[in-house]
């Protein structure tokens, strides 16, 4: 008789989005992105961290104080990175898997990017303009966007 207890699709690329999203060094959010086609292969990964060249130990982690001296001219963001990162193999009709909703460039790039659904978790910047941007350019460019409610707590995963 087969298990009862695997992890469904959505479970199992959100749980790959978020253990990429460990690999981040931002320590206030990790955000992962698993990019997934119509036959439920993944096509890519990606998660937030500092361009290719830029050190993680050089460059700056802070939030706040002058705009050069803040992690935000220098971080790729989660979903950028999984769209680079499939080195232009077709996007079109494909999933996005993202523990945090997208911000307004993130939005702007899955959308030329061909990728016609999001999946979210978290969506702490809702109230934000960005969050606010990125909504309106899903709904007008028809990209459908769908809150994930956990079905499950965690995923344990044990190394021995
Ligand atoms: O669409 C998004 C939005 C943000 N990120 C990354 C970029 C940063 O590393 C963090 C956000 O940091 P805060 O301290 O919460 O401002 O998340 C992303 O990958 N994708
Ligand atoms: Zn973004």
């Amino acid at each position: 008789m087969k298990r009862t207890d695997y992890i469904s699709w959505d479970e199992y690329f959100m749980g790959i989005s978020l253990l990429s999203g460990m690999r981040s060094k931002d320590p206030s959010t990790q955000v992962g992105a698993c990019i997934v086609d119509k036959n439920n292969r993944i096509v890519s990964i990606g998660y937030n961290g500092f361009v290719n060249g830029c050190s993680d130990e050089d460059f700056p982690w802070q939030r706040e104080g002058d705009f050069l001296e803040t992690k935000y001219p220098y971080v790729v963001h989660a979903e950028q990175n999984a769209i680079l990162n499939a080195r232009g193999k077709s996007l079109e009709g494909c999933s996005i898997y993202v523990n945090l909703f997208p911000c307004h460039d993130c939005a702007r790039n899955i959308i030329q990017s061909g990728i016609k659904k999001v999946y979210y978790l978290d969506d702490k910047y809702a109230e934000t303009d960005s969050t606010k941007a990125s909504k309106y350019m899903f709904e007008k460019a028809k990209v459908q966007c769908i809150k994930l409610e956990a079905s499950i707590e965690k995923i344990e995963i044990l190394f021995k």
